[in-house]
């Protein structure tokens, strides 16, 4: 029998993260919209790493923020505009320059499968309020203009043919197209946020197109919820549950509700104790930054060690890629989805379907990092940050057969005190992590 949401707080707190969340581990988050037009940011800090005498929001490398760092009217990005386009272009003026003539769905779900991810999160409107699918709330809408078409409906049904979950992503408390003072501090997120209930019951209707029309997997807002609309939120979340039965959603309504906590980049807490998710681009911005090129982009190795290093503390990575304007995925960041789509080739049976191990990530006294997954009762041993060439690392408190799940690594294995010392004698043809089963051993 489902459960039915009656529209209140305590029925909501009722909900449980369905399982698949917990098992899926690895998704690809997609910001493409208006703001890849321009597609210029600067190369500064991570989120969580800015220096106290900078100003993020003068200097922020989130190519998405376009609007924002030129209505500062100072920094690295209004002096582009100026320089590119001129004093009098308008942002809205992106709208019929934005052509997706090589925006192929099916291709993106595609690489997106072959990257091993099971479950992608797409910007459907982002700050700037330009919306990525029809909506009866406003024109300024890629069915309406610039592009033509349901990009979030083309996607959700090429992502879904490939067997993958499809979550939409929705900017709540800020549209600029609703309130537009520059936002030159963290606080201004919400302080400057539109505070009318014209724009809290816009978000709402919004909300329920996307989740009547795609029934999105996962609901995943963003900043915060439109303070005006709260009170409709227990609403709001019981008709999505109501109506998509293995829905998510994320942390990011005011502090009120979430089935999972939030990660980005370095800012925010992880708690392995619950259900948490990474969210990151592969460089400092999540829109497409034509200046950010291959060598200022994470690496393959690097993105599996979050990947290992997350999944391992109870918590999905959500991998953003951002597409050119024109809809082709830029060749730096298709090579790296590949790449980690070939590690869990051969390594995903110690991330896919597990559940954290009461064994805590650690550090060896030579710098190698030891993660742990088990499932059922089987435990899985992940080494990162290994050292080139031959090594020794000991397990403590194990005993028993351990198994290389890439057959392109050369060890041996044995009992050393109340733990296991494994001899690595080459593992130079793998990339990334190296992983081994204990069954048996959780
Ligand atoms: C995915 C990413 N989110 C940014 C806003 N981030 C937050 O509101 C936020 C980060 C964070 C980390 C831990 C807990 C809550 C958080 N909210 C957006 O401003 C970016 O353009 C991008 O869309």
């Amino acid at each position: 029998m489902k459960k039915q949401y009656n529209g209140t707080w305590e029925s909501l707190n009722s909900h449980e993260v369905p399982a698949w969340y917990h098992d899926c581990k690895f998704g690809i988050f997609i910001h493409w919209g208006l703001y890849s037009v321009p597609a210029y940011a600067p190369i500064t800090w991570q989120l969580g790493e800015v220096p106290i005498d900078e100003n993020w929001y003068a200097n922020n490398p989130y190519a998405e923020w376009y609007f924002n760092s030129v209505n500062v009217g100072r920094g690295p990005t209004y002096e582009h505009h100026i320089k590119t386009y001129g004093i009098d272009f308008k942002y809205e003026d992106f709208v019929s320059m934005w052509k997706v003539d090589n925006y192929k769905p099916d291709k993106w779900a595609e690489l997106f499968r072959k990257a091993g991810a099971a479950y992608v999160v797409m910007v459907t409107k982002h700050h700037d309020g330009f919306c990525l699918f029809p909506s009866k709330y406003t024109d300024y809408n890629a069915m309406k203009k610039g592009p033509k078409r349901d990009l979030v409906g083309d996607l959700t049904n090429a992502v879904r043919a490939q067997g993958m979950k499809m979550g939409l992503y929705y900017s709540g408390i800020l549209d600029w197209r609703f309130a537009h003072d520059p936002i030159i501090e963290q606080n201004d997120n919400f302080n400057k946020a539109c505070p009318t209930y014209e724009y809290a019951d816009y978000a709402y209707n919004q909300s329920c197109e996307l989740i009547d029309n795609y029934k999105p997997s996962v609901f995943w807002n963003d900043i915060g919820w439109p303070k005006q609309g709260e009170q409709n939120l227990p609403y709001l979340l019981s008709h999505y549950y109501n109506n998509v039965e293995e829905g998510v959603v994320n942390d990011r309504f005011n502090g009120l509700y979430h089935d999972f906590r939030t990660m980005e980049y370095k800012y925010g807490e992880s708690n392995r104790m619950e259900k948490w998710e990474m969210n990151r681009g592969m460089g400092l911005s999540f829109g497409y930054n034509a200046i950010e090129e291959d060598d200022k982009i994470m690496s393959v190795e690097d993105t599996i060690s979050l990947l290992v290093s997350t999944v391992s503390n109870n918590g999905n990575l959500l991998l953003n890629i951002g597409p050119k304007a024109d809809g082709t995925i830029p060749k730096e960041q298709e090579k790296r989805l590949l790449s980690i789509g070939q590690w869990l080739a051969v390594n995903g049976e110690a991330i896919y379907g597990t559940r954290c191990s009461k064994r805590e990530s650690a550090i060896d006294e030579s710098g190698v990092q030891i993660h742990y997954t088990k499932k059922k009762k089987d435990l899985y041993v992940m080494l990162d940050k290994v050292p080139q060439g031959a090594f020794e690392v000991v397990i403590p408190d194990l005993s028993g057969e351990i198994r290389a799940l890439d057959d392109k690594i050369f060890y041996d294995f044995e009992a050393f005190g109340t733990g296991v010392k494994i001899k690595i004698h080459s593992h130079q043809t793998s990339i990334g992590s190296i992983a081994f089963k204990v069954p048996g051993g959780e």
